[in-house]
């Protein structure tokens, strides 16, 4: 039977020196490959104790690449854990991301908001 881990313990596992990231409900330790990933050590630490399944799948990975995860392979994913949104360390070094994306669609909303208004006022 595999090792299950919570998402919130999954989550703990994001430094350059503890890196675990989930790919399709496995977990794997991505520690020591870091340095190894021909796609650079930046975009692992970037989804460091996240689900980097969508990524993974996105880069369109080698069936070689597939074979590594089962060397880095440490258990599965406990799905009944409480999700948790993984907020990371550096604050500097976040991009204007969710909350700029947020404020964003707001605008949108309020102009068209804005636009539907004045013609149902026009007659
Ligand atoms: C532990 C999981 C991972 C393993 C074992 C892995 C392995 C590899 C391998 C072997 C390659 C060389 C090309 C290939 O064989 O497909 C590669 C390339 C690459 N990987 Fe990963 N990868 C992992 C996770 C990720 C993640 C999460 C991302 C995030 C976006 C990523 C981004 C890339 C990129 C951008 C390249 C292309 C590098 C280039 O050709 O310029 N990888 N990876």
């Amino acid at each position: 039977m595999a090792k299950l881990y919570s998402y919130k313990e999954i989550a703990e596992h994001n430094t350059e020196n503890d890196l675990w990231m989930i790919i399709d409900g496995k977990v794997y330790d991505c520690t020591k490959f870091m340095d190894e990933h021909p796609g650079g050590e930046e975009v692992l630490l970037d989804l460091g104790g996240q689900d980097a399944t969508g990524p993974f799948a996105d880069i369109g990975h080698s069936d070689d690449a597939v074979k590594m995860l089962e060397d880095l392979y440490v258990g599965d994913v406990d799905k009944d854990s409480e999700p948790i949104a993984v907020v990371k360390g550096d604050p500097a070094s976040t991009t204007t991301g969710g909350e700029g994306n947020g404020v964003m669609i707001l605008a949108i909303a309020a102009v068209a908001l804005a636009v539907v208004y004045f013609y149902l006022n026009q007659k």
